[in-house]
């Protein structure tokens, strides 16, 4: 019944082996420069097979009765036991195979074969989406500041050293560490990304480096690696790192000069490969200063720094990324995409701002879910973007107009700037103009301007 059966002393070292051995066809025994089974007694087992545990029972003393492994496109039944002496000393251990020809181990070969290839599957898919989704033409842009940040990107790719992206939020730092992750060498390797601000203080440092097994109660008995373990071959993106407590920073920074971390509650190093790219909306230099950055970590990240132009300073990029995203989110609603008309996009253009790309796509789709229409008009913005829909009253087309257009126009502006003065609160509003809500309500219905029925 035995396919194969292997012997080895106490340094797991082969002593003795069947002639038929599953594991030694003539190609591995051609690889390993072996003319028989013979020729195997005194190599340690893992030269002659590679993922064996034998060395685990002759170290552990404990028998794996049951264990399944795969080789080729057979599955074998494993078991191994640990041989000892009178003395109860272990002194080797033996090694049994089935191979799955057995009718009654099929039930469980193919569930084994089943569930592996399953893994198989889930891992690619979990490599595949570590692996960065962005690449540098999807930073969308053609101004001067924007050209210069792809320039700035395709170069980082091709260097090896720290990259630092400073910008306020969402001027697109993650999307722009994706975009260097994908230009370089690393490309299919991991992109793993950790958001500083977004951890508890107390869990950034097993985060950050892992755990080791039994590290603290609740530990768990197998190993948890850290975002530098995971990342490694690839890049490991630290964003918000102005927000790393100063104890992290001086391990961070040992991390990145030593190239090895330590797990929590382990004293062994773990060698780690990773490009580190840091991103942060604070005024690092200014922290330097202060005191709440180490300057060693600031000069060790800031080799090669990217400055990301805010989008109010970047406004001819603003009807390509508004389009972009009208397209994009028309899509995901399952709807027609809407164009934007141009007193639309002097809205926009009137507007700071101060959430950057990442709020100019907001806006687009709250236009989408909160009005209709077959095009989106300056209109559309006032009650998502109070002000910026002002729009310059249209001549009437004999060049004159009557005293109560002109007034009807007026009280038209002057809502929409007392709506905009109080960021959209109604009640603000009402008592900026001297008029009670009702009434204010009463206007925002006669001129059209779109409202939720309370802040
Ligand atoms: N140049 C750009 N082209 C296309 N999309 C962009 C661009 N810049 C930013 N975005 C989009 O804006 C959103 C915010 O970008 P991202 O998360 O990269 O910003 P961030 O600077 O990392 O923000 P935060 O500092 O808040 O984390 C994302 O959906 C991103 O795809």
């Amino acid at each position: 019944m035995i396919d194969g059966a292997i012997l080895v002393d106490r340094e797991a070292r082969i002593v003795w082996s069947n002639d038929k051995h599953v594991w030694f066809n003539d190609k591995l025994m051609a690889q390993l420069g072996l003319q028989s089974t013979a020729d195997m007694i005194g190599q340690t087992v893992e030269r002659v097979i590679p993922h064996s545990r034998m060395r685990e029972v002759v170290e552990t003393g404990r028998s794996l009765p049951l264990d399944i492994m795969r080789y080729g496109e057979h599955t074998l039944l494993v078991s191994r036991l640990p041989l000892r002496d009178e003395r109860g000393e272990v002194i080797g251990a033996l090694a049994f195979a089935l191979k799955n020809s057995l009718t009654y181990l099929r039930p469980i070969a193919d569930r084994f074969n089943k569930l592996q290839s399953r893994l198989n599957r889930v891992e690619q898919e979990l490599a595949a989406s570590r692996a960065s989704q962005y690449t540098v033409e999807n930073l969308i842009g053609f101004s001067p500041p924007m050209l210069q940040v792809k320039r700035l990107v395709r170069r980082a790719g091709q260097i090896r050293s720290a990259v630092l992206l400073l910008g306020e939020t969402g001027t697109g730092k993650e999307l722009v560490a994706q975009s260097i992750h994908a230009a370089s060498d690393r490309a299919h390797r991991p992109f793993v990304a950790v958001n500083t601000a977004a951890i508890p203080e107390n869990l950034l440092e097993a985060e950050f480096f892992g755990v080791a097994p039994g590290a603290y109660t609740g530990a768990g008995r197998q190993p948890r690696p850290g975002k530098f373990q995971l990342a490694h071959g690839g890049t490991l993106f630290l964003d918000e790192i102005g927000d790393m407590p100063l104890p992290l920073q001086a391990k961070l920074l040992r991390a990145l000069q030593e190239r090895e971390v330590e797990p929590l509650g382990s004293n062994q190093v773990v060698k780690v490969d990773v490009r580190i790219i840091a991103a942060t909306s604070r005024p690092l230099a200014d922290m330097v200063r202060s005191g709440a950055f180490r300057s060693d970590l600031y000069y060790r990240l800031n080799v090669f720094p990217i400055q990301l132009p805010a989008l109010r300073d970047r406004k001819d990029d603003l009807e390509i990324l508004a389009s972009l995203f009208s397209e994009k989110i028309a899509i995901s609603l399952d709807q027609p995409m809407r164009e934007l008309t141009p007193a639309a996009l002097d809205a926009l253009r009137q507007h700071d701002w101060p959430g950057n790309v990442r709020e100019l796509a907001n806006v687009i789709e709250q236009v989408y879910v909160r009005t209709e229409g077959e095009r989106i008009l300056a209109e559309d913005f006032a009650d998502i973007l109070p002000g910026s829909a002002i729009q310059p009253p249209p001549p009437p087309p004999d060049g004159k107009r009557s005293l109560a257009a002109a007034m009807d126009e007026l009280e038209r502006v002057l809502v929409l700037e007392a709506l905009e003065d109080s960021r959209g609160n109604k009640l603000e509003a009402a008592r900026r103009l001297g008029l009670s809500r009702t009434n204010l309500y009463a206007k925002l219905r006669k001129h059209g301007i779109p409202s939720q029925p309370d802040d």
